[in-house]
């Protein structure tokens, strides 16, 4: 049976926070004001977070349900955190993973230190989001931002009404890893929250009978159905918003603490496997915990084998909005394709049908392919063929871009200057994350600090600043992440090249000496500038993480794309980004036309390289 714990008075104090993210000392994202400090009555008042966090200690959140009839039929962002043991995140990729009825919220997840979290299930109709594989779970944060309220009045009510409906329920129990089994007194110790100094959970210990999914689907079904019955409460009075939390086996409560991230797992801070179960396979079902990788491990390098998708035809009942994909594959299209993925995580992609792929859904990609359908840069982009569902699954169906060359050469160049220092939706989650000092080792062993080394782990935010300092992203506003050569062979190990000298060095190997190629990528990059220059989609977003993907083949065919929109923000109505200035704390600049003009001035050097520059001064007089 599911135990019920009521923190009421706990979301008292959080109820009376809600504001965009800061960091709190504990690393941990905290609200900064009063939402009725800033609720104006402006309905189109964007990135109103309410901020709702629940400790649990020990479950496995199984699945999220709420009711959003009340809320304003416009796309939020919701994103959770889960924050748990030392471990890093199961999920890696994903930031989407909820995704709820009616359009009214989009849900997106950020990863929060530590802990993994993901749903590998989005699930729309009634409001379902379905959390697989969330492992040792010990606090639930949950952040719904861009929720558009009526009015100032309202806002309050619509949420109270919002968060009193939301339900936070333990899936399942899986296998814990032999050195995590170990109990830790900490699991069932209760601090303090970060927001006020008395607010405590109520806690109860709940039985820990192991339930799998499909048991706690059915009853999510019976409280949807339940709850659908009610009338949405869209103009209570404002009232204490009260989660329902019904943890399941040893459901004590308590604050992450610094400690959690210190505690070695054996020997080493270790990261769960990203995307085995969740991302790849869309399996509810539970793996073994044991499968942890390594950050390398679960980082795609290169040559991968894309899979189809079964075509089970089986349709989960609550996903009305996504098209189901019944693709006729013909034997030849059902044979595995081989295929680039030079940078992102291993299973992110998927074969399609023929000259399409999938890529896991984002739905903040998705909004960018949709506003960039009616955008200039449009032809710089990989054709979008919409969101689809496969196996349960949310991918985006897009051309592949690689399906018209012969042998390709592919090159990766992640552009901008700021990637993870601050930017994005998820920095304040980043914060709060722990990647392995021995990442930084690796690449340069004098690049922890004697703390860092000490701790083990370094924030999320510190090793990306640390990458984009040791590569050429602060310098030039761009970076190699990989090339693959149409001789097979692939590199990845760019994190130190740095100096423009190196950069064109790599250049000048990859179009091997071919000017016709040289010259094909200088004029597609000066489309590029061109478009990118008049683009008011571009105006308008700040792109972080995305690449310019340059491929090439013996047939001289030389193409460069705009790819990877999953961290690309619109920014609040009104304002607009110059793309070419220094970022600054809260200008949201991305650097990314500086970097473009290196780029291209990084290309010219290399055609006036003594190897090219006679016969690129013939082409140029042609
Ligand atoms: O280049 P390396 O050193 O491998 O660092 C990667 C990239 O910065 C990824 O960004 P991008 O998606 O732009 O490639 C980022 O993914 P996020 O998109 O999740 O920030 C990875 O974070 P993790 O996902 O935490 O591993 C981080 O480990
Ligand atoms: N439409 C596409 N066609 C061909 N290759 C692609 C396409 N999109 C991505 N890739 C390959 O996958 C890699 C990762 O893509 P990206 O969109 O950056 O994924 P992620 O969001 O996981 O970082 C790229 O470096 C490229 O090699």
């Amino acid at each position: 049976m599911i135990s019920e714990l009521c923190v009421s008075r706990y979301l008292t104090c959080i109820w009376s926070s809600v504001s965009p993210f800061t960091t709190s000392s504990t690393g941990m994202a905290a609200p900064e004001q009063p939402l009725l400090a800033t609720a104006g009555t402006d309905s189109l008042e964007p990135r109103r977070r309410a901020f709702l966090k629940a400790n649990m200690t020990g479950t496995h959140l199984g699945l999220i349900q709420w009711d959003n009839r009340d809320l304003h039929p416009r796309p939020a962002h919701i994103v959770i955190l889960f924050q748990g043991s030392n471990e890093k995140k199961v999920a890696t990729r994903s930031q989407e993973n909820l995704h709820v009825s009616q359009g009214s919220i989009e849900g997106s997840q950020v990863r929060a230190g530590g802990l993994q979290a993901e749903a590998g299930h989005q699930a729309v109709g009634s409001g379902w989001g379905k959390c697989t594989r969330v492992q040792r779970l010990r606090a639930v944060h949950i952040n719904i931002e861009n929720v558009c309220f009526r009015n100032g009045v309202q806002s309050r009510a619509l949420s109270s009404a919002f968060l009193s409906q939301l339900q936070l329920l333990p899936c399942f129990r899986s296998p814990m890893p032999k050195e995590c089994r170990r109990k830790n007194s900490k699991d069932f110790g209760l601090s303090g929250t970060v927001f006020t100094e008395g607010s405590r959970l109520e806690r109860r210990a709940a039985g820990k009978a192991p339930q799998i999914c499909d048991d706690l689907v059915q009853r999510a079904a019976q409280i949807t159905e339940s709850s659908s019955a009610r009338a949405p409460a869209v103009m209570d009075s404002p009232g204490v918003p009260q989660v329902t939390i019904t943890p399941e086996g040893g459901g004590s409560s308590r604050e992450m603490q610094q400690e959690d991230w210190d505690d070695p797992v054996d020997g080493t801070l270790r990261r769960k496997l990203s995307n085995s179960s969740i991302s790849s396979t869309g399996s509810s079902l539970v793996e073994s915990e044991d499968d942890i990788l390594s950050d390398n491990e679960s980082k795609s390098k290169g040559i991968i084998t894309l899979e189809h998708l079964g075509d089970s035809g089986e349709s989960k009942p609550w996903w009305k909005l996504k098209t189901v994909v019944h693709w006729p594959f013909s034997a030849t299209q059902r044979r595995k394709l081989n295929w680039v993925q030079l940078a992102g995580h291993k299973g992110n992609f998927k074969a399609a049908d023929e000259g399409n792929i999938l890529k896991k859904f984002s739905e903040n990609e998705k909004q960018c392919f949709e506003k960039l359908r009616y955008d200039v840069l449009l032809p710089f982009v990989p054709s979008f063929h919409g969101a689809v569902e496969k196996d349960g699954e949310s991918f985006l169906h897009m051309t592949d871009l690689l399906s018209n060359f012969d042998l390709p050469n592919v090159m990766d160049c992640k552009m901008g200057d700021v990637l993870g220092g601050g930017a994005g939706p998820g920095a304040g989650a980043a914060q709060a994350e722990r990647r392995p000092v021995q990442e930084m080792v690796e690449v340069d062993s004098e690049g922890p600090t004697p703390q860092e080394h000490s701790q083990r782990g370094v924030t999320k935010p510190r090793y990306m600043q640390w990458r984009e300092s040791m590569s050429s992203t602060n310098t030039l506003g761009f970076r190699i992440e990989g090339i693959k050569k149409s001789d097979g062979t692939c590199r990845t190990d760019f994190k130190k090249t740095r100096s423009k000298q190196d950069v064109v060095q790599v250049f000048k190997d990859f179009v091997g000496g071919n000017p016709d190629i040289l010259k094909s990528y200088l004029s597609r990059l000066k489309e590029i500038q061109q478009a990118l220059k008049t683009s008011e989609f571009f105006k308008q977003h700040e792109v972080i993480g995305s690449s310019l993907l340059f491929i090439h083949d013996h047939t001289s065919n030389a193409q460069v794309w705009i790819i990877d929109f999953g961290k690309t923000t619109a920014l609040p109505e009104g304002q607009t980004l110059n793309h070419d200035i220094p970022w600054q704390e809260g200008n949201r600049e991305d650097g990314y036309l500086w970097g473009l003009q290196n780029l291209l001035d990084t290309l010219k050097s290399v055609s006036n390289e003594e190897s090219f520059s006679s016969v690129t001064k013939e082409t140029d007089c042609q």
